[in-house]
């Protein structure tokens, strides 16, 4: 339902050296050959193979030593009959295909004496032997990791047509919140989840823009919707709180007010069971996340996270298969705060032996993964391992 709905981004270009994190938008392609010429993989001397075919340890060759070949520059072809001290990195000269090691080599004065045989190639990076140009690098719909930087860069890639970032907006719905630090008094509340989802969107390096916390008023709640509804305050529209089926839940009727579909609203999981998804007039999407902050939790980090990879051109996210893991229950689907066992030979075992109430936060400190288990009634349920962490890619 969330990928069918929602639209992948538009995309831009980007330099290379910021595009770490982004997701490609189409293929990418060597700018040029890797190497672009014949270089030498060792210090020592380069020489023609076909000079050293009779070397021996007993009857070495001895050929006469041209001018070095340092890294950087070009050389002159290779004189018949002579080797030339060439540095790592250095173009092997014309003429030359082998480069000796300098430890296997013994120095005379200009000449140089080489007492084995060396075939071609020997010690040579040939051109193009990592990449030759016009060759992929990158399929579509890849998120580049940072390491990948200096790849694209040596491949001789300049700039790179990546998605566009979606931008969150995230409203906090609750007459309890207190003024949003932590002296919250009497029955107030701290908002908790303001914060903790601006903090996983950036992580996963998205801006979330905090458009702050509303009353469960109608008035309220229509003057903070058009804020974060307005045009451009947004990709994607977050709330949280007011969900569920309290006197004081008013976020379906206000969104329906201002036009909006609503596409589900209660999901058989837990946490969680009260997500909405709606889709704005202008077509973008909208998650009323419950107020319970696990549950929040959990609709981000699994219905709002597909909602992006779709706008990123991701595809869905598919998780561990888990070998050992509690039974699941009729109709429902879990998500269980774990921790990653060892494979078990059949698959992951994740221990899930730690508080799952939903207004218990402590465990999910304890946790390191998310355990999924399906619905037991399914036909054939499923139990997967997903990490803690959003990782977009
Ligand atoms: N009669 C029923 N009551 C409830 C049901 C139900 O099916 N029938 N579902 C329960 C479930 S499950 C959940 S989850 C919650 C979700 O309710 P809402 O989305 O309407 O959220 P609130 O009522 O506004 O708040 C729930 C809980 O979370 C705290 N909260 C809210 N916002 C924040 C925030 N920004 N930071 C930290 N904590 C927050 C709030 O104080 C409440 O304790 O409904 C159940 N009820
Ligand atoms: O979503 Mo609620 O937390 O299932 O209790």
């Amino acid at each position: 339902m969330i990928r069918a709905t929602v639209k992948t981004l538009g995309s831009e270009i980007v330099p290379v050296a910021s595009a770490a994190g982004r997701v490609t938008a189409s293929p990418v392609h060597a700018g040029a050959d890797t190497p672009r010429f014949p270089a030498s993989a060792m210090d020592g001397y380069a020489v023609a193979s076909h000079d050293l075919a009779v070397a021996t340890l007993a009857a070495p060759v001895l050929l006469p030593l041209g001018p070095m070949v340092p890294a950087g520059t070009t050389p002159p072809p290779l004189a018949r009959g002579t080797a030339v001290p060439i540095a790592t990195g250095a173009p092997v000269p014309p003429g030359a295909d082998a480069v000796v090691m300098r430890e296997t080599a013994t120095l005379y004065g200009d000449r140089v004496a080489i007492c084995r045989p060396a075939a071609p190639g020997h010690n040579v990076r040939a051109i193009g032997e990592d990449c030759s140009t016009g060759s992929l690098v990158l399929a579509a719909g890849v998120r580049i990791p940072p390491d990948a930087v200096g790849v694209l860069t040596a491949f001789g890639i300049r700039h790179v047509g990546v998605r566009r970032q979606p931008c969150l907006a995230l409203l906090a719905t609750g007459s309890e919140l207190g003024p949003g630090d932590e002296r919250a008094s009497g029955a107030e509340l701290v908002d908790s989840n303001s914060p903790m989802i601006a903090a996983c969107a950036a992580a996963a390096g998205l801006a979330c823009t905090l458009v702050g916390r509303v009353a469960d008023s109608p008035a309220a709640l229509d003057a903070a919707l058009a804020t974060a509804l307005a045009p451009g305050s947004g990709d994607i529209i977050l709330s949280t709180g007011g969900v569920s089926v309290g006197r004081f839940d008013l976020v379906r009727d206000r969104l329906e007010a201002l036009g909006a579909s609503v596409l589900f609203h209660g999901i058989a999981m837990r946490p969680g069971k009260p997500l909405l998804f709606a889709l704005l007039p202008d077509g973008r999407p909208y998650f009323g996340l419950p107020g319970t902050p696990l549950a929040a939790l959990v609709a981000f980090r699994f219905f709002v996270a597909a909602a992006l990879r779709q706008m990123l051109g991701l595809p869905p996210e598919t998780g561990i298969a888990v070998h050992e893991h509690p039974a699941g229950r009729p109709g429902i689907t879990l998500f269980l705060r774990g921790r990653r066992g060892r494979d078990s030979g059949k698959g992951l075992v994740v221990d899930t032996d730690l508080d799952q109430r939903s207004h218990i936060l402590h465990s999910l400190l304890d946790a390191d993964c998310w355990l999924r288990i399906d619905d037991s009634d399914a036909a054939a349920p499923v139990a997967r391992c997903y990490p803690r962490e959003l990782l977009l890619g």
